[in-house]
């Protein structure tokens, strides 16, 4: 049986551009474009994991907002539920310590990104909430 992965993602928004970062060559969904983000600890809110990964990964701190998504998506590794939350930068500039890049993008640029699957519908509800 295929393990579930309890997955947050973050949609931080700054002057109207949507942060997306790419998933490095050597990771699984190698070079697929997500939310910064990562897996609920044991114990852990998403809230609580959500502020966590981005501090960890992106090296700023975020407030959590409304819930976008929540979608659930089979992989060949597992099946992963991804929720993603509307984030507002408190501190910090965000910073590449995972990723292989970054970009800011407005909503109607995301689609030009390869996603990772499970997240095309909180970026399809994006696009469709500005267009
Ligand atoms: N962070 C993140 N992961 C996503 C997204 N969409 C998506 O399918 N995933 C998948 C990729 C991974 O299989 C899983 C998250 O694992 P991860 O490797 O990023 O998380 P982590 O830092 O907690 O994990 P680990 O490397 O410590 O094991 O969810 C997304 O938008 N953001």
């Amino acid at each position: 049986m295929k393990k579930h992965i309890y997955v947050v993602g973050a949609v931080i928004i700054e002057n109207e551009k949507i942060l997306c970062v790419q998933r490095g060559q050597n990771q699984l969904l190698a070079l697929k474009w997500e939310f910064p983000g990562g897996k609920i600890e044991t114990g852990e809110t998403p809230e609580e994991a959500l502020r966590r990964e981005v501090s960890e990964e992106m090296n700023c701190m975020v407030q959590v907002g409304e819930q976008i998504d929540e979608t659930v998506h089979e992989y060949d590794f597992g099946i992963v539920h991804l929720s993603t939350y509307y984030c507002k930068l408190l501190n910090g500039t965000p910073t590449l310590s995972e990723h292989e890049e970054m970009r800011w993008l407005f909503p109607n640029e995301l689609l030009s990104l390869d996603w990772a699957p499970a997240d095309i519908p909180t970026v399809q509800k994006l696009y469709n909430i500005t267009n």
